[in-house]
């Protein structure tokens, strides 16, 4: 199977998964990215089971409109049945990097409301040490230089994301050359930092459930 084949194979995992906890009024929260965007197709087929999603990117917001899905306002919802999206690295505890596609802070806004995070993931994102990705961080315009000194104090090598700006208005530093033995303290480090805001580590919060695309079947992870 190629990549692309697997991403699809936990898609369809994750429908699987989600169907039997909808209800009429269940609100679903939908990330971003490739493997977001084929869960989005396939989620056509239980659009009459559940009432509407709040989506982590205007592009994931547009798709599920394409779809008749209605998209509400996060500030509309009190929770989310569900959160599925996928990551750029897992490792064994379930913490992630996120960021790859730029929607990060809404991710971890929308992650933080939901009862469950269902990640699907093809094998090329599963790590024993997560930082081989390059950590993204979502930095205030302004603040860019500033941020990126500290980060080289905390053992990273920054590199500005050129010509890219978040839903939200701001920039990325995409972080290289870390080794992450503590994500969850790195998490918080990073989010000290003034004019950080948010970067790319769910593990304070990460993941409640791995849906990982092997070549032979799709495993289903929790964490250790
Ligand atoms: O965090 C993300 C977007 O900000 C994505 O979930 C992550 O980049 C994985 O993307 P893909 O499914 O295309 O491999």
């Amino acid at each position: 199977m190629n990549q692309d084949q697997l991403k699809q194979a936990v898609a369809r995992a994750a429908i699987d998964y989600i169907a039997p906890k909808l209800e009429k009024d269940s609100i679903l929260g939908i990330g971003t990215g490739s493997t977001a965007n084929f869960f989005i197709d396939m989620l056509d087929e239980l659009k009459d089971d559940f009432a509407g999603a709040v989506a982590s990117s205007d592009a994931s917001a547009t798709k599920l409109k394409a779809l008749g899905i209605e998209v509400l306002d996060l500030n509309e919802v009190s929770e989310l049945v569900a959160y599925i999206d996928g990551a750029d690295e897992s490792n064994a505890q379930l913490a992630l990097i996120k960021g790859g596609g730029s929607a990060l802070t809404r991710e971890k806004i929308v992650r933080a409301v939901a009862r469950e995070f269902v990640c699907i993931a093809d094998e090329s994102k599963w790590v024993s040490v997560l930082g081989e990705f390059p950590l993204p961080v979502e930095v205030i315009p302004m603040a860019r230089s500033y941020v990126a000194r500290e980060l080289v104090k905390l053992g990273g090598d920054p590199v500005y994301r050129e010509g890219v700006v978040t839903d939200n208005g701001n920039v990325i530093l995409d972080v290289h050359n870390l080794s992450i033995v503590n994500p969850k303290e790195l998490e918080l480090q990073i989010n000290q930092i003034t004019g950080v805001v948010a970067n790319g580590l769910f593990a304070q919060r990460g993941a409640d459930v791995l849906l990982l695309g092997r070549s032979d079947a799709v495993e289903k992870l929790y964490p250790k």
